[in-house]
């Protein structure tokens, strides 16, 4: 009593704080006490919180560690276990640390455990049918359906490729000019402006030309990209506080994001009537949407022109995520290769033969599809920078994975850290070695291939990675066959250390700066 009287006492602008921190403190604790019973009843290893804020391992993030060096730590420590439990801050997850109970969480229990964790309030117009954040299921099954036709690469044979030939002439020339004027080349850059102007094109025939100035729809991709704290603190907010209305700034899709979607999009398909052209993008499907609204029967949460926003955002979002999936993967790529002229003479070599077969001296679809030692390099690559620190899925009905004794309850978030499995021992050899030659048919086991989380796992994994992948080869493919690629700003091959802190990608940290040598040059 005493205290309180003492306390209360105090003038309020001291007294409040403390009475504020103390309620915290008194929360956290119910928090964390329901949840580690819940878990022991359920028979799931979990890791003792810290101190009032979750496990100490995730202290220093966003300050100077990446997020995932914390896992990782975790991961390693947790050899003997196939999943382990803990909270970051006062957000509890599981890790899943084995693959073959990840395969079966993700594949086979897929309709228990279907939402991605970003699953954003339902009242929310467009967030929550996108692809990447549908939680759903007849929504996400419909878009996923629609558009799966704009993610065959065969869409880029023939007449397809002409607009990518197109692309890779106006990337070299930005190249050599770069070059003649002794600077280094910026493989982020490179990569970022040649997907961009691919992806926009083929997805929405939009002509975005990032080698001008930047325009009204570069800086509106710009604003989804960016890793910053707003984006920290609003992906948290999103997987912490599903239930609770957000703030429109903390959302990822924010009210001036929708209009101006909307917009674009109604002008390219009025744009589209006009010339009556017929092409197999997303303008064309959402013409086919609109001509069907009459005796189509919608889904009772959306009228035809969110539905066509939302579709929208599903392919620029992933194309965002993808985007940043591909110039991620090409800038890596570019790195390590920098570091092992072997492998680039290998590629060199096989874009010859390849060309020679086709009977060609240029690029065409056939002679990327056939560059198989490139999409190796690709893949392992992705297998020592996966694009993401976490891949995630929240329980959505109470389960038992099958031969466990594991009992999940609805809301559990599931995580899985890439990174880790892919630099495990029992699963790679020499895990941090760049070894593409891994990847061949001939070395590749189902253990590996389990294992293998670069482009995710399950019904939700990225229907863009043979795009992606298209993309990324035609890129270093042309590159690597006109010059010598050598490290400049990273001589060394990178760690997590060298990861954005505040990014929950695994993205470098500073730009990775190549020099490229012209190979007639050096043959004299
Ligand atoms: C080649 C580089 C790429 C990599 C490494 C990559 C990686 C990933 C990963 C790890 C996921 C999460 C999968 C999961 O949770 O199981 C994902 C999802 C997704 N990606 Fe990609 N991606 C790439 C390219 C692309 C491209 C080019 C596009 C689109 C043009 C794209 C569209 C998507 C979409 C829409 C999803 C969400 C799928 C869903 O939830 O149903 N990706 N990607």
């Amino acid at each position: 009593m005493d205290f309180l009287e003492a306390l209360f006492s105090l003038p309020p602008l001291l007294y409040a704080p403390l009475l504020v921190g103390s309620l915290c403190l008194v929360l956290n604790y119910l928090v964390y006490s329901r949840r580690v019973a819940q878990w022991r009843k359920s028979n799931i290893p979990f890791l003792s919180p810290s101190f009032l804020i979750g496990h100490k391992y995730f202290w220093g993030v966003g300050s100077n560690s990446a997020t995932v060096v914390p896992l990782d730590r975790i991961y390693r420590e947790n050899k003997d276990k196939d999943l382990v439990a803990f909270f970051i801050a006062t957000m509890p997850v599981v890790l899943l640390r084995k693959p073959a109970l990840i395969k079966q969480i993700f594949a086979k229990n897929f309709d228990e455990a279907f939402n991605t964790g970003f699953a954003v309030s339902r009242k929310d117009e467009i967030e929550p049918h996108t692809l990447s954040q549908s939680s759903n299921k007849s929504v996400w099954k419909a878009h996923r359906n629609a558009l799966s036709p704009l993610f065959a690469t065969s869409r880029f044979s023939g007449e397809g490729f002409a607009m990518i030939r197109h692309h890779i002439a106006h990337m070299s020339a930005h190249v050599e000019e770069t070059r003649l004027q002794g600077k280094p080349i910026n493989t982020k850059e490179v990569a970022v402006k040649f997907l961009q102007d691919i992806i926009c094109k083929s997805f929405l025939d939009l002509d975005v030309n990032s080698y001008e100035k930047e325009g009204e729809f570069l800086k509106f991709l710009k604003s989804f990209v960016k890793p910053g704290w707003s984006q920290l603190l609003g992906i948290f907010a999103q997987m912490h506080l599903q239930r609770i209305p957000k703030l429109d700034s903390l959302k990822l899709i924010t009210q001036r994001h929708i209009e101006f979607m909307r917009s674009l999009l109604q002008r390219q398909m009025k744009q589209r009537s006009k010339n009556n052209d017929n092409k197999n993008d997303l303008i064309n499907l959402l013409i086919r949407l609109k001509e069907q609204q009459q005796d189509r029967k919608l889904d009772s949460e959306m009228d035809v022109t969110n539905e066509m926003t939302s579709l929208g955002f599903s392919l620029l979002l992933g194309g965002i995520k993808g985007n940043k999936a591909v110039d991620n993967m090409v800038s890596f790529t570019m790195h390590l290769l920098s570091l092992n002229p072997i492998y680039q003479e290998r590629i060199r070599r096989e874009v010859e033969d390849v060309m020679k077969n086709h009977a060609t001296t240029e690029f065409t679809y056939e002679v990327v599809r056939d560059l198989h030692f490139l999409n190796q390099c690709l893949h392992e690559t992705a297998r020592l920078y996966p694009v993401t620190s976490a891949l995630t899925r929240v329980c959505t009905e109470d389960f038992s994975p099958a031969g466990t004794d594991y009992n999940f309850k609805i809301g559990e978030l599931f995580i899985v850290d890439p990174y880790s499995i892919h630099r495990d021992p029992e699963y790679f050899e020499n895990p941090d070695v760049f070894d593409p030659d891994r990847f061949s048919p001939k070395n590749r086991d189902s253990k590996s291939i389990d294992a293998f989380l670069g482009f995710g796992k399950g019904p939700r994994k990225c229907p863009g990675n043979n795009v992606g992948l298209l993309i990324a080869s035609t890129l270093i493919g042309s590159l690597v066959q006109k010059y010598e690629v050598r490290p400049r700003s990273h001589t060394k091959q990178m760690d997590a250390f060298d990861f954005h802190p505040r990014s929950f990608a695994i993205v470098h940290n500073d730009d990775v700066l190549v020099d490229l040598m012209p190979r007639e040059v050096l043959t004299h």
